[in-house]
């Protein structure tokens, strides 16, 4: 019977911020459950250094350059959105019967009267927050038990932050304390719900954690030991258990497959209260590795055998991946995806060769800030970003202002002898692992 599927999109998270890549205080047992009896990824990669471009080549298998979600990201007060003639994998995956829902952080456009939200978007249903969670005054909200509330003013905008339920809203500002416990009764219900009739299901969850302002319910609140950040990413951690403890007593988790990866890097101006690159250098905002080599972890028993890949993969593959593991017809478009299946399957070769960087706001005249091709990675321009402040690394902060490199900045991945042409393998790793939070 046709394989569902369970997409975890984690939002702001870092290359080194769960316990299975190394970080020494997060506590992720699911995630770490997760990696050890799946294929963990050591070079996958998002599309853009910020939210909702990789968001759209996500869910299209396309680059946000043809979809047009670029410069930035959307805003609750923003027209547009992703373009309803694109093709997102719920819609690849309609035809074949499959039941769609979406939960959580959406940030592809509102539009009038909704036009731009899930349910127009090949999603049966949608609980979420239409885009980021401080994209509305949150001074006085609560963001941890009793009535801790939110650190921060948040993000410009002047109305408070709506929980949809489709295309109407549920609950206005919404209360960060008992909404992860929605979205996990909502996502199981889903699971549950389809199971019980045998129909294949795509469950998309793309989560708010560990994106700023942090936030937690009783169930992980100051329970982690990294504080704020911790405890965001422990709740979102333990949602995660729920939908596992779900897909097993359902019986169907021998037919599903459940990848986790997250959408830009970490927002490491937040220090604290922001994620860890880990050994990678710069984050959120940048074409440095940081920014946009992110976690991924590919889980499916019995069909998908425990490992580490260094294949270099990408969530543009993820829709053209999904396809082809269904059955499914691939939309006629131009897809920069490819299909995953002989990494996943048989921890094989990936049918990716390259791999494009741009930044936050392409444009004709600069194109690609850099290119990794095979093992080498050339930056044909690099530039610092107010999401990558505070590092020690100058080449983070926004002040380290565009750069064009000629000859080009070379780096590698492997302690392979370096010719005299290549700078040292080190150039994209900063001198010292960082780790951001206690
Ligand atoms: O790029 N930005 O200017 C920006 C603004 C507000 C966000 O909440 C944000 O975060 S993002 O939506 O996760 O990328 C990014
Ligand atoms: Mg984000």
């Amino acid at each position: 019977s046709p394989p569902n599927f369970v997409l975890l999109f984690a939002d702001d998270l870092g290359f080194g911020d769960l316990g299975c890549y190394g970080h020494p205080s997060s506590l992720t047992p699911n995630l770490d459950r997760l990696a050890t009896g799946g294929l963990r990824f050591t070079d996958f990669y998002c599309t853009s250094p910020v939210c909702s471009p990789s968001r759209a080549s996500l869910l299209t298998g396309r680059y946000q350059t043809r979809s047009g979600i670029y410069p930035g990201v959307l805003y609750p007060g923003s027209i547009g959105g992703l373009p309803l003639n694109e093709t997102t994998i719920a819609e690849v995956l309609k035809p074949l019967g499959y039941a769609t829902a979406a939960v959580g952080k959406w940030h592809l456009g509102f539009g009038a009267k909704g036009m731009f939200l899930p349910t127009k978007q090949g999603f049966d249903h949608y609980l979420g927050i239409p885009y980021s969670h401080d994209m509305g005054p949150c001074r006085n909200l609560t963001c941890f038990p009793p009535d801790v509330k939110c650190f921060g003013l948040c993000d410009v905008g002047t109305v408070t932050v709506p929980l949809m339920h489709n295309e109407v809203i549920k609950q206005q500002p919404v209360n960060f304390l008992d909404l992860e416990r929605a979205y996990s009764d909502f996502a199981t219900t889903f699971i549950t719900t389809s199971a019980k009739k045998k129909q294949p299901f795509f469950l998309y969850y793309p989560s708010h954690h560990t994106h700023y302002p942090q936030y937690a319910g009783p169930g992980a609140a100051g329970r982690s030991l990294r504080g704020p950040f911790g405890d965001a990413l422990l709740e979102f951690d333990n949602t995660i258990g729920n939908l596992l403890t779900t897909l097993e007593k359902t019986g169907v988790i021998n037919n599903t497959l459940v990848f986790f990866t997250s959408d830009n890097g970490p927002e490491l101006m937040r220090m604290s209260r922001g994620g860890s690159a880990g050994p990678l250098k710069c984050g959120k905002g940048t074409t440095y590795e940081g920014g946009m080599r992110e976690p991924a972890i590919a889980f499916w028993p019995g069909t998908i055998r425990p490992g580490v890949t260094h294949e270099i993969g990408s969530i543009l593959d993820i829709l053209p991946t999904i396809a082809s593991l269904a059955g499914a017809k691939l939309p006629q478009v131009m897809l920069d995806g490819v299909d995953m299946t002989e990494i996943l399957v048989n921890q094989g070769k990936s049918k990716r060769e390259t791999m494009m960087f741009y930044p936050t706001d392409p444009n004709e005249m600069y194109g690609l800030f850099a290119l990794r091709l095979g093992k080498y990675k050339a930056h044909f321009y690099t530039r610092g970003a107010t999401h990558s402040g505070t590092t020690p690394d100058q080449d983070c902060p926004v002040f380290a202002v565009l750069k064009a490199h000629n000859p080009l900045l070379f780096s590698t991945w492997r302690l392979t002898p370096q010719s005299t042409t290549l700078s040292p393998w080190w150039e994209d790793l900063t001198s010292k692992p960082c780790w951001r939070g206690s």
